[in-house]
């Protein structure tokens, strides 16, 4: 399954933009503002396909009978770049436990790079809804490496993909590799460059963020 914000219009698509702007994203407040935002989006889409309990509620005047969740999923994310789009759907899923991993691209001296994955943070996630979101999903390779991780280890229920931006490459390579993820996206855009960054993209997200790294 794959839903692409990009083919329904909705303001979603305003934050998408001004992410992608070179101008406006140079307001690292705003760049993670709108990430958030895109994760609150999202959170709110996945959110229908979740489960629900019905329950009665105690207004000051009576009885009302809700659909309430019935249980939270967990939040996954990929450091650096991967924290406010975790925050927006935290801010929605507000009760989640959330999980954490290291994983970055380790450039070799011959430009080619590795995924180099250095600390898992995570609750148990046996039976549990799982989201793992990561803003740019290039080649693939370090949101593949990092679910594996996750499944090794658990008996995950479900697992969700959220990207902002999305490649046709790195989309085919998450459909290879977990068949059975459904991914939500931003954008697929067609191309990358010689180094894998998507193009049109938006550059370096995690710089974007917090800062060029050195
Ligand atoms: O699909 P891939 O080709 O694996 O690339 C995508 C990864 O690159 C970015 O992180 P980066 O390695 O730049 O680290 P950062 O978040 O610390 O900036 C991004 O947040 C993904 O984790
Ligand atoms: O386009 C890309 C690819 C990887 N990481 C980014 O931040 N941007
Ligand atoms: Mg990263």
């Amino acid at each position: 399954m794959i839903f692409d914000l990009s083919k329904t219009q909705s303001i979603a698509n305003t934050f998408i933009a001004e992410l992608r702007d070179e101008n406006i994203q140079k307001d690292s407040m705003r760049f993670r503002k709108n990430m958030e935002r895109v994760g609150e989006f999202f959170a709110y889409e996945i959110s229908k396909s979740l489960k629900y309990t019905s329950t009665e509620v105690t207004t000051p005047l009576g009885i009302s009978k809700c659909e309430v969740l019935t249980d939270q999923p967990v939040l996954a994310t990929i450091l650096r770049a991967g924290l406010p789009l975790q925050q927006g759907l935290l801010n929605i899923f507000d009760k989640a436990e959330c999980c954490f991993i290291s994983a970055y691209r380790k450039v070799k001296k011959s430009g080619d790079f590795i995924i180099q994955m250095d600390y898992v943070s995570t609750p148990d996630l046996d039976s549990r809804v799982l989201i793992m979101a990561d803003p740019m999903l290039a080649t693939g390779q370090s949101m593949v490496m990092c679910c594996k991780e996750l499944i090794n280890r658990y008996k995950i229920a479900e697992l969700h993909i959220v990207a902002a931006i999305a490649s046709s490459e790195g989309v085919a390579h998450v459909r290879a590799n977990l068949p059975k993820a459904k991914l939500w996206l931003g954008a697929i855009d067609e191309e990358m460059t010689s180094k894998s960054y998507i193009v049109p993209g938006l550059g370096d997200a995690g710089d974007l963020a917090y800062g060029e790294k050195v």
